[in-house]
């Protein structure tokens, strides 16, 4: 160190001794600035008379002071680590400083550079934001015994000032600062305090993990534990939390995290929950005198109900509990619709509209992953991961395994590195076609991050946060994030979500139970190629990307008038990201029964025009086809005969012949038996709209009390909100002898591509109108109410108004739907 260097760090550690005698810093971290400013020899050298000046006045202080620095240098070994912890503690208190330098509110959870989930949806609605405030979400919700000061060290770390030549800390490279991290941490019980248990539940990943990171806060040996419990995992209904395939990944994440853990000098301990995750926890707290357990939330409506019976349990019997957030963007059960309203409810614009007129805190910054995990002096018992028989396969009469994994194995990196590949790829390649080109069923358009968005083996917010990174703009990408978030908030407002339709009257429909068609769909042998190539992708890799499965769907629900339920439950079994909440939300809007009506039906052949217009996709999936030409491929019955000899396509041999062949007529027997329930049902219909009524929850109720000429009260069935419905059965509803619905829904790929597009403008516009319009009402009854209070004769409505729509007709109270002139 030069000598005017050394004057410099002598003198900054004369002002952090003000500090410290102000209370604001303690006497360990003070010594550890000082060993970081002047060294370790200087401050051997120096340490003792730089707080003479305090030894009067401040024995204690001062004594507290000696004893830490002879504690320290009477320590013959190990000073590497002693330094490793100095670094890193010096981190944070450098942090505090350069905070207050910068005269900011210094609130170690948010970085200056912090981003909200509100910034996101500017990017994707271009909306003014109101500000945000700046408590993080990373904060932990359930009682916290941590000192925030230092509680997201890591996340603001990322944020030292690296000019600052000073500091040691700030001069050392992310992997150095872990090699030292690791010395120190590796060695036994440092604090010699009881352990922590850091409960692994679905956000396996060691990068952006605020539950790993706010376990390491606590100083104490983390011992990181997995709980398998499939009935608490399934809920009260049948949701098929984890299916076959979900199960293998999630057995494969497993083994990652284990050896992600272990470079970390750590271990992930499984364990069978049995008979609950409450009493495997009780036994481990037992076991190992455990005085934390540090998880991420989940936020299905049973998962959450365990969670709080557990986190309650413990906390009486004197354990703390830190719950994060993480999984979401948004915490679901922060989400409301005060300030918005209920018109619209279930379209992502609405609930991205709750959520800028709701700001929650900032998302901040994802968090480096640890140098290392402190180790318990003892580990508990687990079981072999294994015996948790998540990747178990079935066998054959004659002993042998049935490895129906093979394909999937073969077609996925389980690992979070895998997850890193994915999003980097994406980000280089992908997403520069992903806005107009993400239907292509031919081409890797789409991210395929799903299932490791599923096990959190990616942070949604490092998604977030790459992907603004991105060169290429992506708002339709990043709005994807919204809808995922969307599909958790309509799961905790409705927990019946994945077994039961929200709208009451498709429950009657004449629904068809045949098990050979469900079959064909299932496995890929409708005679549809488009269907069956899809059908087969998602059996042979557990992944489909969103164009193809809204072709499937439409074909299992308007073709073969299979209720949804079959479907949602296949792709639960059948796909790696199958997720609850998702999956019921797609599947209910495709099953006509959710909040979001698809106004669009894909039809099996035409569809093909969008996304595969070459047949390539078909030809990778159903091989038997693959020398068909291209314009006959997706219709191999339109082939003359001599053209399947030839390609060698038996239509009923090798090939199915298709399952349903009147496409026309069973779409008008859907549109039929959907007209018949919405007469037969009609305190469920909204007469003056024409849309469908659906029962609230009594959340929304209470939230809509304020506003509640959006509900419709009913006898007997409570509350009712009309809904977006779609605009064939509207008509039909109103006309049902007309043959030819101008609305009918049915996509014919390209060529309805603009259609398609024209709605979604209208809904959009529609949207937007019915909220402003609404505004409108709303500043009429203030200035009635102003009125009144002074006495004021009553201001006359404002009849002459010009409205967006004439008031007689039907359609423009269609919330979020298309407005048209009453015929
Ligand atoms: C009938 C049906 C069932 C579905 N079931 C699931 C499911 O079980 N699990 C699942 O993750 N997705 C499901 N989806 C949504 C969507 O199809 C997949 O998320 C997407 O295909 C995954 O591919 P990707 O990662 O390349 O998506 P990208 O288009 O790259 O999107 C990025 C991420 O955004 C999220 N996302 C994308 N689309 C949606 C959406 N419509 N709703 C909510 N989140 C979305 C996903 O997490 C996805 O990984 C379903 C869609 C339909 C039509």
């Amino acid at each position: 160190m030069s000598e005017g260097n050394d004057l410099k760090s002598v003198s900054q550690v004369r002002e952090f001794l003000r500090e410290l005698m102000l209370g604001r810093e303690d006497p360990d971290g003070f010594f550890c600035l000082c060993l970081s400013l002047l060294g370790d020899t200087d401050t051997r050298t120096h340490f003792l008379d730089v707080i003479k000046p305090i030894s009067s006045g401040h024995e204690h202080l001062h004594s507290q002071l000696t004893q830490i620095f002879l504690e320290y240098f009477s320590k013959d070994e190990a000073e590497e680590l002693e330094l490793a912890l100095t670094l890193s503690l010096n981190e944070t208190k450098q942090i505090k400083r350069d905070f207050r330098q910068q005269g900011s509110d210094y609130h170690p959870n948010v970085p200056p550079c912090y981003k909200s989930y509100a910034d996101m949806t500017t990017v994707t609605s271009g909306v003014d934001q109101p500000k945000v405030s700046v408590a993080s979400k990373n904060q932990p919700i359930a009682k916290c015994t941590l000192d925030t000061e230092v509680h997201k060290t890591t996340c603001a770390i990322k944020n030292i000032n690296k000019d600052n030549d000073d500091l040691e800390v700030a001069k050392s490279t992310r992997s150095q600062r872990r090699r030292l991290r690791k010395k120190q941490l590796l060695s036994k019980n440092p604090s010699g305090l009881r352990p922590v248990l850091l409960w692994f539940r679905r956000d396996l990943r060691i990068w952006d993990n605020p539950a790993l990171i706010g376990c390491l806060e606590l100083g104490a040996p983390v011992i990181p534990v997995f709980l398998w419990n499939a009935v608490e995992e399934e809920g009260p209904g049948v949701t098929v939390a984890t299916g076959g395939a979900s199960k293998y990944w999630l057995h494969q994440a497993l083994v990652s995290l284990n050896l992600s853990l272990e470079q970390l000098g750590s271990h992930l301990v499984t364990l069978k929950a049995e008979p609950s995750s409450l009493t495997a926890l009780q036994g481990l707290i037992a076991e190992t005198g455990a005085a934390s357990v540090v998880a991420t939330a989940l936020y299905e409506p049973w998962l959450k109900e365990r969670d709080d019976r557990v986190w309650e349990t413990l906390e009486k019997q004197g354990v703390n509990c830190h719950i994060y957030h993480s999984y979401c963007l948004r915490d679901p059960y922060t989400v409301t619709t005060r300030g918005i309203g209920l018109r619209g409810i279930g379209s992502v614009s609405h609930f991205m509209s709750c959520c800028q007129q709701n700001p929650a805190s900032g998302l901040g910054a994802p968090l480096d992953a640890p140098g290392a995990l402190p180790a318990p002096s003892t580990w508990p018992q687990g079981c072999l991961l294994i015996d948790l028989e998540l990747a178990r396969m079935p066998r054959r009469k004659d002993g042998t395994e049935i490895d129906w994994a093979m394909n999937i194995r073969k077609s996925w990196d389980f690992s979070e590195e895998g997850a890193q590949a994915h999003l980097e790829a994406f980000l280089r390649d992908g997403v520069y076609r992903y806005e107009k080109e993400s239907s292509r069923a031919d081409a890797p358009n789409t991210s395929s991050l799903s299932p490791y968005l599923h096990f959190g083996q990616l942070s949604a917010r490092s998604l977030l946060c790459d992907s603004r990174g991105a060169r290429c703009r992506s708002p339709k990408f990043q709005r994807k994030l919204a809808w995922r978030d969307l599909a958790y908030w309509q799961l905790c407002l409705f927990p019946d979500l994945p077994w039961e339709s929200l709208r009451p009257p498709y429950k009657a429909m004449r629904w068809s139970s045949d098990r050979v068609h469900l079959k064909a769909w299932q496995r890929g042998f409708t005679g549809y190629p488009l269907v069956d190539a899809a059908m087969r992708q998602l059996w042979q890799t557990g992944w489909m990307n969103n164009y193809m499965r809204h072709v499937v769907a439409s074909f299992l629900i308007a073709y073969l008038h299979i209720p949804w339920q079959e479907g949602y439950r296949w792709f639960q079994d059948t796909l790696v990201d199958a997720d609850v909440a998702i999956d019921a939300m797609m599947w209910q809007n495709g099953g006509m029964c959710g909040l979001d009506h698809w106004n669009f039906v894909m039809h099996p052949v035409d569809a093909a025009l969008t996304c595969d217009p070459y047949g390539t996709y078909v030809r990778q999936w159903c091989p038997e086809l693959k020398a068909l030409p291209d314009d006959l491929i997706h219709k191999p019955w339109k082939c003359p005969a001599s053209m399947l000899r030839r390609t060698g396509v038996v239509l009923g041999g090798n090939y199915p012949e298709r399952v349903v062949i009147d496409l026309e007529e069973r779409r008008a027997q859907s549109l039929q038996d959907v007209a018949s329930v919405r007469r037969h049902f009609r305190e469920f219909v909204d007469q003056r709209s024409g849309c469908d009524l659906v029962p609230l929850p009594a959340r929304l109720v209470q939230e809509a009390l304020g506003s509640m000429e959006e509900v419709v009260r009913h006898e007997g069935t409570g509350f009712l909100l009309p809904v977006i419905t779609r605009m064939e059965f509207k008509h039909h509803s109103e006309d049902p002898d007309r043959t030819d619905n101008p609305y009918s829904a049915v996509l014919k790929g390209y060529v309805s591509r603009k259609r398609d597009e024209t709605i979604a403008f209208l809904n959009e516009r529609d949207f937007t109108a019915s909220v402003m319009c609404e505004s409108a009402q709303r500043r009429e009854r203030l200035e009635r109410d102003c009125c009144l209070l002074e006495g004021l004769p009553h201001p006359t409505a404002s009849r002459g108004r010009a409205r967006r729509t004439p008031t007689r007709d039907t359609y423009s109270k269609v919330p979020g739907g298309v407005a048209i002139p009453h015929r």
